[in-house]
């Protein structure tokens, strides 16, 4: 996250008037993150996350989202609990954008996960996927092939500002990963955004996931894709087959995959990095630089597009291996 949106005291008073949770002690900007504008609150109650919702998270999906982590908590996934307000609603406004206010998880995010995180994380994907399975809302996934498309056409003309030859050799792997993409694999509920800054640990013990903003309904292996790429490389790019193997032996520990999913893996990973590439690179390119603003590589992810190109089978991932 980040903050796009500034609220004054005035407006947060009033908006909290609306919600049964005390009074205003304190609130601050977060600038973790990238999505939407994000404040810590504590009040004579409690802490909470006030959340207001920015450009790429429409309306009319936050039901959904709110909904899904409702849904997961009572399930017994430790994740935050959107907080009714008084009138019942989930929803509030305040300068002029939806916003929620969802309870404060403790716990800290891995900088420099080991391999027992990465396992964990596996484990919690799984559980998540089981849970979510009789949620009874849908929402299509924005940033399927479909979506990539729209953003690649909004920056490929500029992706050589970023690195020179970048807009031919991503138009080749985009071309390569649409023209594959499979859509008969199992499918339900994703997290689809499960990087290291939305799961938090405790002495160790995976303690929560935050930031459902991208859930949707697709395929669950494209989960375990990203939670590849976002876990299981190095910051010098090379792929940890130890951390990798623990991510999917935690998985397969909850929720065993089929041969046909295993099959798909690498291309599910290529098309996973090739998401992340592409919002990343739009965002470098349209969102003007701010003290409370993390922009993120896009080129972290061309690199996890080249290493995904040359694999040829899911034991290269370490399937088996812990
Ligand atoms: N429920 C929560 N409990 C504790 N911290 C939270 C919670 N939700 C968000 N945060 C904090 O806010 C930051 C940004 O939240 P996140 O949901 O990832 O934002 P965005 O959707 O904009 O990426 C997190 O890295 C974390 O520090
Ligand atoms: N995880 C994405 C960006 C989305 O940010 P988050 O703070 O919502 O996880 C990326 O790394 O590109």
């Amino acid at each position: 996250m980040a903050v796009y949106t500034d609220i004054s005291e005035d407006e947060l008073v009033a908006f909290l008037g609306e919600y049964p949770v005390g009074t205003l002690l304190s609130y601050k900007g977060i600038a973790e993150g990238t999505e939407n504008s994000n404040f810590l609150l504590h009040t004579s109650d409690s802490a909470f996350i006030l959340t207001l919702y920015e450009r790429r998270v429409e309306t009319s999906d936050l039901p959904f989202f709110l909904g899904l982590m409702e849904h997961l908590s009572q399930k017994g996934i430790s994740c935050p609990l959107p907080v009714k307000r008084n009138d019942g609603e989930l929803i509030g406004q305040i300068a002029g954008r939806p916003a929620a206010l969802i309870t404060f998880l403790e716990g800290m995010w891995m900088r420099n996960p080991t391999v027992q995180h990465c396992r964990q994380v596996g484990e919690a994907l799984a559980q998540m996927h089981i849970a979510a399975e009789d949620f009874p809302l849908q929402r299509q996934n924005a940033l399927s092939p479909e979506g990539w498309g729209r953003l690649w056409d909004g920056c490929r003309n500029r992706a050589d500002e970023v690195m020179p030859g970048l807009a031919k050799e991503a138009g080749k792997d985009f071309d390569e990963i649409v023209g594959q993409w499979p859509s008969d694999l199992p499918s339900g509920v994703i997290h689809a955004d499960l990087f290291p800054d939305n799961v938090f640990f405790l002495n160790g013990k995976l303690s929560g996931v935050i930031d459902f903003y991208f859930a949707c309904n697709d395929l669950l292996a494209y989960d375990i894709a990203t939670c590849l790429n976002a876990w299981c490389f190095e910051k010098d790019a090379s792929y940890n087959l130890t951390k990798g193997a623990a991510l999917l032996a935690g998985y397969q520990s909850v929720r065993p995959l089929q041969d046909a999913e295993l099959e798909a893996l690498p291309l599910l990973c290529r098309g996973s990095a090739i998401r992340f590439m592409l919002t990343r690179l739009y965002d470098w390119l349209t969102i003007p630089d701010g003290p409370l603003i993390k922009k993120r590589d896009p080129l972290e992810y061309l690199r996890r597009m080249r290493f995904h190109r040359q694999i040829r089978s899911a034991s290269e991932y370490g399937v088996g291996l812990a």
